[in-house]
């Protein structure tokens, strides 16, 4: 293969420092410079609002005041849109939401209650958050897919507001694509604003966009770092975030009867999402490795985003394993968004799978199945974030409140045990609100 696009390397032949550093994304090499410069922008939308994302979105997404009088689209784009949308596409979009729908109610979480004592009923119950702003990316390539993705969950878990931003087009307009699969989800307030400026108006409130209470959504290394930033204001909460779901991943670890076309397939279409991205394979079969990567040079002609895909190739590794145990070792140590077992009987090596956002069976399950159509949710965490976090689903919208009702004899039951552990941490206030019950009751 042509050395300069994927590193290959033998993983038994580099000490742990360099294990370390070949596992690195690509995007927390940019890390401090992308935070200062998002912390400015944050900044400054927050104090001059409109004024800011004006600015920010004619240097950013070429669209300026004199094509985007007004951040939101209004109906007639909505309605435009649907009709510059050909009738395939119209159908896909559908189709595509009714097995999103199926898969995202079948996992919806039920409320439970169970009697902890005689006479203590204890409770856990749902609830829609109230306001939640949907970021849907549009900056090199339109995703109407994440409106779903999002929107649908959105709808499920019963959210009373739902916002959405994506960026505009030169010409002003939104990508009718994704306003068309936004209106699927029945959203019908979408502003056209990308980056940044719309993690910051979805954030404080700004330039009409209402102040939301979670916010979701991938996008590029901006998007994710405004993310991060807003959840995390000092000195107090900020808005709340759905996960760290920045550049798009891929690991696949494959056996010598994997099919090298489809592999390399399978890792150009997550290397096409951007530079950022990074993809793995993992092999114990030196000519599946070699195949591959002649696979990925001679489809890579073939692509319009090949550029980008270069771009992200450089940063993308093909090792050699000792054992299918250690390409678990490295797959988990890595924690990959996206999982592909090109194996042979890849269910039976599921119980390996300790870390990852989303895992693809067999030489059948393109990751790009999950993108779209199969079902699952392909908003997922990146950059490692696979360990403690799952990508989006219908509790991602929801709050969980618990409730106690307990009756005199319940306290009476379980009333001492409450005394006893606050005299144990001195807080007598807590004791006296449970005995001067109990002495009420006897
Ligand atoms: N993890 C997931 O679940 C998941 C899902 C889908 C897509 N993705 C990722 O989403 C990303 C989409 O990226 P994209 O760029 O196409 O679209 P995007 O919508 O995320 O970002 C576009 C915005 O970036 C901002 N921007 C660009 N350059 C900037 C700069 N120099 N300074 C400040 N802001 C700047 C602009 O405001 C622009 O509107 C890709 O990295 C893809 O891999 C991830
Ligand atoms: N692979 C992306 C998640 O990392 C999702 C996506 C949307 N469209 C195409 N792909
Ligand atoms: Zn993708």
């Amino acid at each position: 293969m042509n050395a300069s696009i994927c590193k290959r390397l033998e993983w038994s032949r580099l000490d742990e420092a360099r294990r370390e550093a070949v596992l690195v994304r690509p995007v927390e090499a940019r890390a401090p410079e992308v935070g200062e410069a998002v912390a400015g922008m944050l900044a400054d939308i927050r104090e001059r609002g409109a004024a800011a994302l004006r600015e920010y979105t004619r240097r950013f997404d070429g669209a300026g005041e004199d094509v985007l009088a007004d951040f939101r689209a209004g109906a007639d784009e909505f309605a435009a849109a649907a009709d510059a949308l050909s009738p395939t596409l119209r159908a896909a979009i559908d189709e595509a939401a009714v097995r999103i729908e199926l898969f995202h109610r079948e996992g919806m979480a039920q409320p439970y209650g169970v009697d902890t004592a005689d006479g203590v009923r204890c409770e856990r119950i749902l609830r829609p958050i109230e306001r939640v702003g949907l970021y849907v990316p549009a900056g090199s390539a339109p995703l109407p897919s994440t409106a779903l993705m999002l929107g649908i969950p959105a709808r499920l878990a019963g959210c009373r507001e739902v916002v959405l931003c994506t960026p505009p087009r030169h010409d002003g307009s939104a990508d009718p694509a994704v306003l068309y699969a936004a209106a699927r989800c029945g959203i019908d307030t979408v502003f056209k604003l990308g980056g940044v400026q719309a993690i910051g108006a979805m954030a404080y409130g700004a330039g009409g966009v209402p102040r939301c209470d979670k916010l979701f959504g991938p996008g590029n290394g901006w998007v994710t770092e405004a993310k991060r930033q807003v959840s995390s204001a000092a000195g107090g909460v900020g808005v709340g975030i759905d996960m760290p779901a920045g550049p798009s991943e891929v690991l696949v670890i494959a056996d010598a009867g994997a099919n090298p076309a489809f592999v390399a397939a399978d890792l150009l279409s997550q290397a096409e999402h951007g530079p950022d991205s990074q993809v793995l394979l993992l092999s114990e079969d030196a000519a599946l490795l070699d195949a591959v990567a002649a696979g990925i040079e001679t489809q890579l002609a073939a692509l319009p985003r090949a550029d980008i895909a270069r771009k992200a190739l450089q940063s993308s590794l093909l090792v050699q394993v000792e054992s299918l145990d250690q390409a678990f070792e490295i797959s988990n140590r890595y924690a990959p968004e996206h999982l592909i077992l090109a194996l042979r009987d890849a269910r039976s090596q599921l119980p390996k799978v300790r870390v990852a956002g989303s895992v693809f069976l067999g030489d059948w399950a393109p990751e790009a199945l999950g993108d779209y159509c199969s079902g699952t949710n392909h908003v997922l965490p990146t950059g490692g974030a696979a360990r403690f976090c799952s990508g989006v689903s219908v509790a991602s919208f929801q709050v969980a409140i618990t409730v106690q009702e307990v009756s005199a004899a319940g306290l009476a039951v379980v009333g001492p045990c409450a005394a006893e552990l606050a005299a144990a941490e001195g807080l007598d206030a807590h004791r006296r609100a449970v005995t001067l019950r109990l002495e009420a009751a006897a």
